[in-house]
């Protein structure tokens, strides 16, 4: 039986997702030298990683959370679940559409302190419900910055609710543009966006780039009464220059998935605790999909969605591989190639990748190989990591 891997789990992960594990893998919150760590939201960062990890697999999209840098550093996969909760984090931007939209959150407030008897509550009802009065989503246009999987998603929902939409992004991938509609206006970059809509939601990754994105000056761009929504991460917003734009009546509402302090208790702000993806639906598919990705890494070292290295994969034809990670530098394949030639190891098949700094090696060779040739290709300048995975 193939080895008995371990999994760390750092979040409660969905059970359908640990279930496409293999049955001997051994998976829990508390083991000692994991093979691999499965987590969501849990904060990485501080952590000290065993040296006995290999891969980390993110059971959803955003990987501010992981120490991605020094994971490539060490050779190790990141791996996520691109789109696969982007259905989940759609549904509830349309909802905080909505609820900024008919103020539906300060309207429940005022019920909760309606008090006396039903004919006293019933006119204060009709005389109070004119301060809730709203606006309806079609003709309005929404700004989305960034048309990636749930940004594309949410684009397309919205001209479906008979909304104007523009957005911007200057990576948009083939597959997301494919799927945006023919109506959505392209714009040059954040300001024309924040100009133009009474909508703009956020859909970016946590980046130094998108730190702090929307702050005071480009909060001042936007339209008087726009309703900003940030589902992304809370460090894209400047909190206090949106509650200073709440408070000079520039900005509606603030609708966000990021609690803190400096939002707490204003009446224009809505702030959900993190529920973007917190449906069974998308828990379960980002769990299968990672599961399923580090399984394959694991036990053929081939690589599919990782943020960090190229998409890798090699049919199995030999029993013998090694999984090399290595810098993307010149004249690799010449020694690894050179080192299994000089140890008498035919090459069956190979195929090397990069992205960025780093790129990746799988070699099936036609017979076994021993403890020195895998020393012999870590000893080489650039190697960050060689794994031997014998079927
Ligand atoms: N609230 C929640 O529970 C969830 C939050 N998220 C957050 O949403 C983010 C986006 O998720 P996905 O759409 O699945 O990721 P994605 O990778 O499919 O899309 C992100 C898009 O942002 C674009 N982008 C990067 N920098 C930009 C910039 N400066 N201006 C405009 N566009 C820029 C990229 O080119 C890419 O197309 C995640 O990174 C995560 O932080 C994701 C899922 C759930
Ligand atoms: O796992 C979660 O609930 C967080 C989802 C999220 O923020 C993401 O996928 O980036």
């Amino acid at each position: 039986m193939a080895e008995a891997r371990k999994i760390l789990t750092l979040n409660a992960i969905s059970a359908r997702g640990l279930a496409r594990l293999p049955e001997h893998y051994v998976v829990g919150g508390d083991l000692a030298d994991p093979d691999a760590i499965l987590v969501r939201s849990a904060n990485m960062h501080e952590m000290e990683i065993p040296t006995s990890v290999c891969a980390i697999g993110r059971a959803g999209a955003g990987t501010n959370n992981i120490p991605v840098k020094k994971m490539s550093e060490r050779g190790l996969p990141v791996f996520n679940a691109p789109g696969a909760n982007a259905n989940a984090v759609k549904e509830l931007v349309i909802a905080g559409m909505l609820m900024g939209a008919r103020n539906l959150v300060p309207a429940l407030k005022f019920v909760e302190s309606l008090d006396g008897t039903d004919e006293a509550m019933h006119k204060a009802t009709e005389a109070g419900k004119k301060q809730f009065a709203g606006m309806e989503l079609p003709g309005r246009t929404l700004g989305v910055i960034g048309l990636g999987a749930i940004g594309s998603h949410i684009a397309e929902a919205a001209i479906r609710l008979g909304m104007n939409v523009v957005g911007y992004d200057p990576a948009i991938t083939v597959d997301a543009a494919w799927r945006l509609p023919s109506q959505v206006k392209r714009a040059e970059n954040v300001d024309d966006v924040l100009r133009t809509a009474d909508f703009v939601t956020l859909h970016v990754p946590l980046l130094d780039a998108t730190r702090n994105l929307i702050n005071a000056q480009r909060l001042s761009l936007m339209r008087s009464g726009a309703v900003l929504l940030n589902f992304a991460r809370e460090g894209v917003v400047d909190n206090a220059a949106v509650i200073e734009a709440l408070d000079a009546g520039k900005l509606h509402a603030y609708i966000c998935d990021f609690p803190a302090n400096a939002l707490k208790g204003h009446p224009k702000v809505v702030a959900l605790p993190h529920l973007g993806a917190s449906t069974e639906e998308a828990e379960e598919n980002c769990a299968v999909m990672v599961a399923e990705q580090l399984t394959d890494y694991l036990e053929n070292g081939n690589i599919l969605n990782s943020v960090n290295f190229p998409s890798v994969a090699m049919p199995r034809e030999s029993a013998f591989r090694l999984a090399i990670a290595n810098a993307n530098v010149p004249n690799m394949v010449g020694q690894i190639s050179s080192v299994l030639a000089a140890a008498g190891l035919n090459i069956h098949n190979m195929v090397n990748k990069s992205k960025g700094d780093m790129a990746y090696t799988l070699v099936d060779v036609d017979s076994a190989v021993a403890g020195s040739v895998i020393a012999q290709l870590n000893a080489i300048g650039g190697v960050l990591g060689v794994r031997y995975l014998p079927a």
